[in-house]
């Protein structure tokens, strides 16, 4: 069992909104989210496209009902562009987030994804060239030491096609950067739909995991996805991602091994689906109770 002491329970407001298809939940107010957040017994949250990013307001909103912010998305080009445009984009993330208290901040590689492009989700992920490799490690160290000028971290985001999306390559991009620069986001969603063993990869980068999203799959939705040749964001709206306790992974094997690791950190709760086919509140809430079922917390 996880102790509460160890970690914070937060979710990200794709449930409510959706950033990449701002249409899902367009009739979900900002107060609203947070709210019910708050209500389902969360205590932090990421930050969405309906977010005041004026510091002062959005601190209020979240003080009122005992949130904070725990990080923020940020999407880096370190492969398809000059370092120099990532970082100046990086840098007013990075002091928007540590105005807002946050420890990590969420990195992933967008260069050359098809999270939005209209391909087939399971067939054209980019695969990176050496010379890509390696762009993208330096750039992460680099990035790393611009956030650790902070005292904060990044947290690698792996994502369904994008080029850090295998074991293989999770295990290769944490060979190629500094551990002391680059941490890892584990996101036990995307691991399993690309078919990999989420808990082995827990297993192996345990020390450099600090920040957890917690996305469940519905199995069967995915063979659709699949089959149908559907795209990332096809699959969103078809339901292929829940939150724990309502779709295919045994979390609890997963539970145990942070509960038995040095793991200090959130733990948020992130499934993107459509709002008006799984009311936010009503998941949050089956979320919070698997989580304290089957973690303890
Ligand atoms: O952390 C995440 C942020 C989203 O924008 C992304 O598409 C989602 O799948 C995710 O894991
Ligand atoms: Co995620």
């Amino acid at each position: 069992m996880l102790k509460e002491q160890n970690v914070k329970l937060g979710i990200c407001p794709i449930g409510w909104t959706n950033d990449d298809m701002p249409e899902l939940g367009s009739a979900n107010t900002f107060e609203q989210c947070v709210s019910e957040m708050a209500l389902a017994g969360y205590t932090g949250t990421e930050v969405g496209n309906k977010y005041p990013r004026d510091t002062k307001q959005l601190r209020k909103a979240l003080e009122l009902r005992n949130m904070e912010i725990a990080s923020a998305w940020f999407s880096a080009f370190l492969t398809t562009e000059p370092y120099e445009k990532t970082e100046a984009a990086f840098l007013e993330h990075r002091d928007f987030l540590y105005e807002m208290g946050a420890e990590v901040i969420v990195v992933s590689e967008q260069g050359q994804s098809i999270q939005k492009e209209n391909v087939p989700l399971f067939e054209a992920k980019p695969i990176f060239t050496e010379e890509e490799w390696t762009a993208l490690a330096d750039g992460l160290n680099r990035l790393g030491k611009r956030a650790r000028e902070k005292d904060m971290d990044i947290v690698f985001h792996h994502h369904m096609g994008t080029g850090v999306q295998t074991t293989a390559e999770v295990n290769r991009l944490m060979e190629m950067t500094d551990e002391k620069l680059v941490s890892l986001l584990y996101d036990t969603g995307h691991l399993y739909l690309s078919g990999e063993d989420p808990v082995e990869v827990l297993k192996t980068h345990l020390p450099r995991i600090k920040h957890v999203h917690l996305k469940d799959v519905r199995e069967d939705v995915a063979r659709q996805v699949k089959v149908e040749r559907s795209t990332f964001l096809e699959g969103v709206r078809k339901g292929m991602f829940t939150v724990p306790g309502n779709g295919s992974i045994d979390f609890l094997p997963i539970f145990d091994t942070l509960a038995s690791s040095e793991y200090r950190g959130w733990l948020l709760v992130e499934a993107e689906q459509d709002p008006a086919l799984a009311n936010p509140l009503e998941y949050a809430l089956i979320a919070r109770n698997y989580i304290r079922e089957k973690a303890g917390v």
